[in-house]
């Protein structure tokens, strides 16, 4: 059903460098959050500290009424089983065909038999459109079926939580376009709470339920989709719209008075906010009741900015 994660003033450095400090954010139990921020802002921090990898000098990370960041090594290992994690490259032992990798989980964490982690292990590779390359080795495939692999892996134990470092990192816009549909779907019909780590605006703007941005070593922003969208914190504008002019710069953020001018000639060409409309899952895929609840903020916000105009 997918568990609620619920971050309260998490703080990480690496000795004298604050990556990012008093994070607060909830994910909601079964919905699709994307954490967006420029690179090097510590997202794939975030992702490891939410796992235990690494550990935060403050603040709390509470899962199921248990706070993470307080477990010795072994709890960890027990409330780590909740997570499935696609790291940037599928994260594949090169020397193992695909049935293998997707297995090693089962193999390693279960005591399932070989028939019963053959019917899991083909049941994922099915539902990511795997099926007739268990055979292959991962030097053999391209990086999208790479990635799919990593997420087939990632769904052998039935994680609660998925964690997805750049899913469409290195794929062509119609692969991203694929994996896109192919998480809105798996979300629907395993319903676990994801959280996508993502560079790839369009995908951002129409795969999750919420959007967050880390800028500046802090949480701009958390919340629903929609309202980071139509945001006119000028950070937010500018990493959705993705464009040169806002506070964020090349290589770090520029001073006050550049990006107040900057802003100041974009009020004169005003950009159009369009909403963009949220990625369905596929027919044939039952939904689950929330999206009900995210039609009818989706209307609402269509009837707002009608009546806006
Ligand atoms: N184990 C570590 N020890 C020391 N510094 C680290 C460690 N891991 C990450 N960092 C530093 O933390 C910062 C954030 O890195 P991270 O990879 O999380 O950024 P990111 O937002 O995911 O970047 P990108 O979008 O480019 O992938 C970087 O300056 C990096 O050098």
């Amino acid at each position: 059903m997918g568990v609620e994660i619920c971050v309260e003033g998490l703080t990480k450095s690496f000795g004298h460098q604050v990556i990012w400090q008093d994070v607060s954010l909830t994910l909601p139990a079964g919905e699709v959050s994307v954490l967006l921020g420029p690179s090097g802002t510590g997202k794939s921090v975030f992702l490891k500290t939410l796992v235990g990898l690494l550990k935060p000098e403050r603040g709390s990370i509470t899962i199921q009424g248990r706070d993470l960041t307080g477990l010795r090594e072994h709890e960890l290992y027990e409330v780590r089983k909740l997570f499935g994690v696609l790291f940037q490259d599928g994260a594949l032992f090169g020397s193992m065909n695909l049935y293998d990798n997707i297995a090693f989980p089962l193999r390693e964490h279960t005591r399932k038999p070989e028939s019963e982690i053959r019917r899991i292990v083909l049941e994922k590779m099915d539902m990511v459109g795997l099926i007739g390359a268990e055979e292959k080795l991962p030097g053999e495939i391209s990086g999208g079926m790479r990635k799919r692999a990593g997420l087939a892996r990632a769904l052998v134990l039935d994680p609660e939580i998925i964690l997805f470092d750049e899913p469409d990192s290195g794929l062509d816009p119609v692969r991203v376009a694929y994996l896109n549909q192919l998480i809105v779907d798996l979300n629907a019909q395993i319903d676990a709470t994801f959280l996508i780590v993502t560079h790839d605006i369009a995908s951002a703007r129409q795969v999750p339920d919420n959007i967050g941005l880390l800028f500046r070593r802090e949480l701009v922003m958390f919340g629903p989709r929609e309202r980071l969208l139509a945001s006119d914190e000028p950070v937010v504008r500018q990493f959705l719209n993705g464009r040169m002019q806002g506070p964020i710069g090349m290589a770090e953020e520029k001073d006050a008075a550049q990006v107040e001018q900057e802003l100041a000639q974009l009020t004169e060409a005003p950009v159009v906010r369009e909403p963009t409309p949220r990625l369905l899952p596929g027919p044939g895929i039952t939904r689950p009741p929330r999206w009900e609840a995210i039609a009818r903020r989706e209307a609402e916000l269509r009837r707002r900015e009608a009546a806006d105009a």
